[in-house]
């Protein structure tokens, strides 16, 4: 398994932002991460990425814990945040040749090239990050997130905001990456969940109500829509 999440909680004083969750995922397949506002998504990408600690449990990535062998583990994980913060004065490439050397990327400069290719920068690789639309920055936001190429894509709604066309690219691009990697994806998108994901976590009030394959939780809930099997298990 290249995730695997052990009874992990969140508190924050008395709500329990994450409750005891649990799941697993694989290479090669994309996980939707499901749930209404303040279900507990980013809390649970946040801590399986490292950037926050968790009141208990435990979460491996590749086989090594993110709490106690933080540095091995994060080498494994490529995050792309919500609203992918980025740093708008610096160039494209400025910023991934600095994203590039603190992973400490042997020939750099090409595996820029490649990364850039990959997301389809190109057109806009020389331009100032602020000067670029949301979709190209949102390629960025990936650029950064595989140069390393890492084994585990943590992706937290990295398609918001995003027009009909830009979503299309960004989709069909985390899809082209989700053969090869393993792929956490959260998102308020029935649709895109339709279109691009294998497996399901749905998550109410920070407790997971709902972990499956897309195929499975439809014939568990005789064929319903996404939406409605959503509405039913969040209500
Ligand atoms: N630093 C914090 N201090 C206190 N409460 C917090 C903190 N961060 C998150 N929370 C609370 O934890 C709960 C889960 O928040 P989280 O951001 O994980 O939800 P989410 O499912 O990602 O929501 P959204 O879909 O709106 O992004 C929310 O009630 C939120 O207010």
């Amino acid at each position: 398994m290249s995730i695997s999440v052990k009874n992990l909680f969140k508190h924050y004083d008395k709500q329990k932002a994450v409750d005891a969750i649990s799941f697993e995922a694989r290479p090669g397949r994309i996980l939707g991460f499901l749930g209404p506002n303040g279900a507990g998504k980013s809390t649970t990408m946040r801590m399986l990425t490292g950037y926050l600690a968790p009141t208990s449990g435990e979460a491996e990535i590749a086989g090594k814990s993110i709490f106690s062998d933080a540095i091995e583990a994060k080498k494994h994980i490529g995050y792309l945040p919500e609203n992918t913060p980025l740093y708008p004065d610096m160039y494209v490439k400025e910023f991934l040749s600095f994203v590039g050397q603190t992973y400490k990327i042997v020939n750099l400069p090409a595996r820029i090239d490649e990364v850039v290719k990959m997301v389809g920068l190109t057109p806009e690789q020389h331009k100032k990050i602020g000067m670029l639309s949301k979709g190209y920055r949102q390629r960025v936001g990936l650029a950064q997130a595989i140069i390393h190429n890492p084994s585990v894509l943590i992706l937290d709604e990295p398609t918001s905001g995003l027009d009909p066309n830009q979503l299309v690219d960004i989709r069909q691009l985390i899809k082209t990456l989700g053969t090869a990697k393993t792929v956490v994806i959260s998102t308020h998108i029935m649709q895109e969940v339709e279109a691009i994901c294998d497996d399901i976590i749905i998550m109410n009030k920070g407790k997971m109500v709902a972990n499956d394959s897309l195929e499975g939780l439809k014939k568990m809930h005789q064929q319903q829509s996404l939406e409605d099997i959503f509405r039913k298990l969040t209500a």
